[in-house]
């Protein structure tokens, strides 16, 4: 559906994306992780032609972006973070202007979302509150029933029942083997709840693009515990990353064995916990 090779793009002097290679399948929701500053919007922006690049190259729906795009428009989504377009138009009148751009759209789709997220087809945009325009924008970009849908950090102006309601709405929407979402967010009940799969961007690449489920079944936090400290975390097969805090060394470790984990630990003079990361605590260790 997307790929990615070796892509660059700085701002002045500043390298946010750095030989950056992914491969998003078709039929997948993926979540896209990353500290602020990281780049995702950057990315984001990136993928959909709206940013130019330096180097590299990017294809969508197997289309290198170089070949000229009007049909590939007509496939894609997008929900930008924020959302300041027309402000004099009322919702109703943004959403017929919008549809005249597109080969399909799904009317009584918009007219259902409209009522079920309370947004007045008469309400100009520009009163709207930011979280009203977020689920406007959303409106919009699903409602050419797109082939990808890229949204940057859509549900951040959401309050929790329309978070919920949104995702729902999403994954029903976006199932389907064609049918493809990259969002951004750094709220990781909405990627649980979107069974997603998560890549994660650090240092300008995509260091992995995994399901949820195997990252919560295969990583785990290993506790070494030693009075005297450590100079440096111990090494052990499958080490993702370590830190040390005072008598603790604390590894992330992919498929820890525990027998030799308990080894290492009597040579060491330590004792070890093997202990299960919430999601969120995966997250701030790997990001
Ligand atoms: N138009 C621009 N001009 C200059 N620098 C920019 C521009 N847009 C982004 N940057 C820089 O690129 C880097 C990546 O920004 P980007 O918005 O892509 O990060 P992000 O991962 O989406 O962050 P957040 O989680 O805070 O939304 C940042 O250092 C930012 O300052």
């Amino acid at each position: 559906m997307v790929t990615v090779q070796r892509l660059e793009k700085s701002f002045a002097k500043r390298e946010v994306l750095r030989a950056l290679d992914w491969s998003v399948p078709a039929g997948r929701v993926i979540g896209l992780l990353g500290r602020n500053g990281a780049g995702k919007t950057t990315l984001l922006r990136c993928l959909l032609g709206l940013s130019p690049i330096d180097g590299g190259e990017i294809s969508l729906f197997g289309v290198p972006m170089t070949e000229p795009g009007g049909e590939r428009m007509h496939r894609i989504g997008f929900v930008p973070q924020t959302f300041d377009l027309f402000p004099w138009m009322k919702v109703r009148a943004y959403l017929d202007f919008t549809a005249a751009f597109y080969a399909r759209w799904n009317r009584s789709l918009t007219d259902r979302l409209l009522g079920d997220w309370q947004l007045d087809p008469k309400q100009k945009i520009g009163q709207l509150s930011q979280g009203q325009r977020q689920k406007l924008a959303i409106v919009r970009a699903i409602a050419p029933e797109p082939d990808l849908l890229v949204l940057d950090e859509p549900v951040a102006s959401l309050d929790p029942q329309a978070r919920r309601a949104f995702m729902a709405e999403l994954l029903e929407l976006m199932r389907g083997p064609d049918k493809t979402v990259i969002f951004s967010t750094h709220i990781t009940a909405d990627l649980e709840r979107a069974e997603a799969d998560i890549a994660l961007l650090r240092d300008g690449r995509i260091q992995f693009t995994r399901p949820l489920a195997e990252l919560r079944a295969r990583l785990r936090r290993v506790v070494f515990m030693r009075e005297s400290g450590w100079s440096q975390a111990p090494v052990v097969a499958g080490l993702l990353k370590a830190g040390i805090k005072g008598p603790r060394a604390e590894l992330l470790v992919e498929d820890p064995m525990p027998e030799s984990l308990q080894a290492l630990a009597a040579r060491e003079g330590a004792t070890v916990q093997i202990e299960t990361p919430t999601l969120e605590d995966l997250f701030v260790e790997l990001a």
